[in-house]
Parts: C-alpha cells; structure tokens; sequence
C-alpha cells in the first residue's frame, strides 16, 4: 500500500473522563487528564474556521497562489508501510534534529525507539506526548507533555525517522551490534568542491524531521522527542525552517525560495508512484547486508547558505540566466509555461544557448544525469544576521533517494564544480541518514534492524 497521504478528520476522544482527586494526597494525585483534541472539540472549529476565514480574506491578492496551510485539524496516519512525512504533501514548517546516542546499551537504544514511536504515533495524531498529559498525572513528577501545544490541532505534523553512519560504527567500533547490518550507501557524505562544512551542524546517529502546518506543533514534537530521550540521547544540532521550497504533490502550488524563484516545479511527485518507486524507496534486495531498509529511503541534509545580500545586487537577466528560468513564472527560458520541458538545444542570441550551460536546471536535469530524480523536501531558514549584518539564510535542503552513491553523489559533484548558481551558495552542514520504512502497530520504528 502507498504511503497514506491522506489527511483524515479526528475521530472522537477515547480519553476517559478527568479522574476525581478523592482522598489522594495532593502531591501524589493523578489529575485529570488534559486532552488536545478535547480541547480543540471547542477551539479547533473556531481555528479552521478563522484559516479558512483568513485565506477568503487574501484571495484576491493571491489569485494565482496556492493559500497558505489552515493549521486545521489536518491529520495523517502514523503507521504504514512508508513513513510518512516522505511523499506526503509538504507541510509549511520543519524542526528538523539529530541527535547523539549517549548509552552505549543496545537495551535502551531499542527502549528510546520503543518510546520514541509511541510518543510520535500519539503527537501526530493531536494527542500530548504522554498517557497523562501536560496538566495531568502526579503532581510531584515532570509532565509527560510539555505542554505549549494545548488547544493546537495536529496541524498534518509528520514524524520521520532515520539512522546516521555512526549509529551503525564509530570509529571502526561496533556500538551497538549492528555493524554487519551497515548499508553499502550508508557512509558520511564526501567532502564536495567549495564545501565549508562546521561540524556542529552536520552528521549525526538518528534524525528525527518534525514537519508540521504550525512551528509551534513542529518545535513541540522535537522538544518532547528531546526529553523522553534524556540519558540515552542528545540533540547533536537541529534546523527550523519554513516556506517549504519544494512541492511534492500536483495538489500544491509551487512555493518560492529565498532568491525569489519557485523552486520544486520538476520535483518528484506523490502522483508519480512509477518515479517514487525507482527513485524513493529502497528495493527489496538492493543489499544483502540491509534487507531491514527495504521501503525504506536515504535522506539528504545540506544546510545551503545564500549569499542573499550579493544576489538581491544582480540584474533580473542575470539571476534567469543562473537559475535558467523566469522569476515570474517559473517557465523555461526556452519558452513555454512553469511545467513545460526546457529545450537545451535552442539557441539565442550569438547563438549561445539560451539555457545557458551552466546553468543550474540544465545541470540538474534528469536528462543530463542519465535520468536521475531527487524527492526534494526543504525549506526556507532564516537563523538571524552576522556580525557584518548579513542575514543568515538560505535553504535546508533535504531529498529522499533510493542510493545516493547513484542519486545524490554525482549530482552534487557535477553543481559544484559547475553550477552557476554556485557562487551565491555555501553548503554549511551536510548529513545522510537511513530512513526505515514504516512500523506496524504495535512496531517501533527500525524494528527490523534490530530482530
Ligand atoms: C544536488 C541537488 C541539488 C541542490 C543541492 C540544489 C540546490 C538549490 N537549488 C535551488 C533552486 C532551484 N533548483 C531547481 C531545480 C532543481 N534543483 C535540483 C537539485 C538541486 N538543487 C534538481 C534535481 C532540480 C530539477 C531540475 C529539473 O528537473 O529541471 C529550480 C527550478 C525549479 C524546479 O524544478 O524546482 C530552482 C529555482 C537553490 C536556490 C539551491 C540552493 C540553495
Ligand atoms: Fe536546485
């Protein structure tokens, strides 16, 4: 079964009703249970209602563009076949996270997994993190939920999860067992042409990508991930971003990066399940050593610094010579609309190519990489200014493929000796990660691995 993409409407409450105090004693008495969805059966009518209120009140404006997300009660299901958060529509917002295993017991590796699916299954659902809730449980422990998304609906938040090289070996070190079980593809990524790597954004043993209509869901989802790890886990470094730069449905419009294109018109489509399936999900069989990751994927992390001040100088002809599209429209410079296939052969003026050989759709085309396509998935960030008052911006970009030794590796070696666009980039962090295809319930995430 394809991964479920559907957003579906909450069902009603099964939480019990508030528990009385009766003769508990006050620091030991479980109190009554505070429910998100209960608390939106008041509120979440009045938040659709406002979005949907909100996005009338813009049309016009935005006559030819998609509105933006109500944070309704947008809801998709956890367990599948696939994870989701992969080929589901892109929601606005990302928290983004990696993280360091802190034990070194195989035991509580597993147990984190275990209530890590738990917490995820029930936060992407609209519930807290926890059984009890932020206000309820015993009065003298922590909360089992941190408490700042009470009244906020799910929001389509989705919970992917992979696994990093060093979770498998460190150092030549077998950490957990699970060395032999090590995917071919699953090696750091190499260093690239004009890579300016910092370490304390790249790399990781797990990842959790938090994608959600509302940040304040999204940050939630990561900030409880966070706590129920304590003493087995710690966030490595993480990346909020928003204005998702890439569409991964035919349902969304295509929204626009940092240098004012749109960006994500030839990606990968959910409604494209023949490319998904060649280029997405690893096939059964693709390595011995990994059959666990089968209808699983390789993620990609770069984070992309853009030299926003230095391209906001160039003329309007230069920047749609770079990228090799209009800025209006998003059309080909060889003519036609957004979605129209660019002709590399046609020439213009002095007979050069009016795509011009650098560049960056001409290069990063399919038919110039003996068919490659990328699910790219990222998002816009804005991590304020430097000391010399230049924003700290560009773009998070994340892409789900089959093997990035065929999919992601040559790409990025060829843009970065070659791409135009290359001298307003600067990669700063940079991560690959192994995503294991869905759990059952009843399942942890990455099960397989460990049976
Ligand atoms: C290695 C893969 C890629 C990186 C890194 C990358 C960075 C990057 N891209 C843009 C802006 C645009 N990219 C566009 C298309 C596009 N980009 C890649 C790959 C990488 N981009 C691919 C495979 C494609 C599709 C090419 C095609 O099939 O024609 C576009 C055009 C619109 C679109 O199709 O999405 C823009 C604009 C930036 C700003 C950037 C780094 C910050
Ligand atoms: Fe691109």
């Amino acid at each position: 079964m394809p991964e479920q993409s559907e957003p579906k409407v909450p069902a009603a409450d099964p939480t019990p009703a508030p528990e009385g105090a009766g003769a508990v004693e006050p620091d030991a008495r479980p109190r009554g249970r505070f429910s998100r969805r209960r608390a939106l059966g008041a509120a979440g009518v009045g938040v659709a209602g406002t979005a949907v209120g909100l996005a009338g009140g813009i049309g016009v404006a935005r006559a030819s563009v998609e509105p933006p997300a109500p944070a309704g009660p947008k809801i998709y299901p956890f367990y599948g076949d696939h994870q989701a958060g992969i080929t589901t529509p892109a929601q606005d917002r990302l928290h983004f996270a990696a993280f360091d295993v802190t034990t070194t017991d195989r035991a509580e590796l597993v147990s984190l997994l275990q209530d890590w699916t738990t917490a995820a299954a029930r936060m992407t659902q609209g519930e807290g993190a926890g059984e009890y809730g932020p206000t309820s449980g015993p009065y003298d422990a922590p909360p089992d939920d941190t408490g700042e998304a009470i009244g906020l609906p799910a929001s389509g938040l989705t919970l992917t999860f992979g696994f990093g090289p060093s979770l498998f070996r460190e150092s030549g070190r077998d950490r957990f067992g699970l060395a032999a079980r090590q995917p071919a593809a699953l090696k750091r990524l190499p260093l690239f042409p004009g890579d300016n790597l910092d370490e304390s954004r790249s790399d990781g043993d797990l990842c959790v990508q938090a994608c959600a209509d509302d940040p304040q869901v999204a940050v939630h989802a990561i900030r409880n991930l966070a706590r129920i790890a304590f003493g087995r886990a710690a966030i490595r470094w993480s990346q909020l971003g928003f204005g998702r730069t890439s569409s991964t449905s035919t349902s969304q419009a295509t929204a626009r990066n940092l240098f004012g294109f749109k960006d994500g018109t030839m990606n990968l489509k959910a409604e494209d399940p023949a490319g998904v399936d060649a280029h997405v999900w690893v096939p059964s069989g693709a390595d011995p050593r990994a059959a666990w990751l089968s209808g699983g994927s390789y993620l990609v992390t770069r984070r992309i610094n853009m030299t926003i001040e230095t391209w906001d100088r160039q003329a309007l002809s230069e920047q749609e010579r770079v990228v090799g599209r209009t800025k209006a429209e998003g059309a080909p410079l060889s003519g036609g609309g957004e979605f129209s296939q660019p002709d590399f052969t046609m020439a213009g003026r002095g007979n050069e190519p009016i795509i011009a050989t650098d560049a960056h759709v001409r290069l990063a085309h399919p038919d110039n990489n003996h068919g490659v396509q990328l699910l790219r998935r990222g998002y816009n960030f804005v991590d304020g200014s430097t000391g010399l008052g230049r924003l700290d911006a560009g773009l998070f970009f994340m892409a789900y493929v089959t093997d990035p030794r065929t999919h992601y590796i040559p790409l990025q070696t060829k843009l970065s000796r070659t791409d135009g666009l290359q001298e307003y980039l600067q990669h700063t962090g940079s991560a690959l990660f192994a995503v294991p295809p869905g759990a059952k319930s009843g399942e942890h995430i990455g099960q397989a691995l460990f049976a």
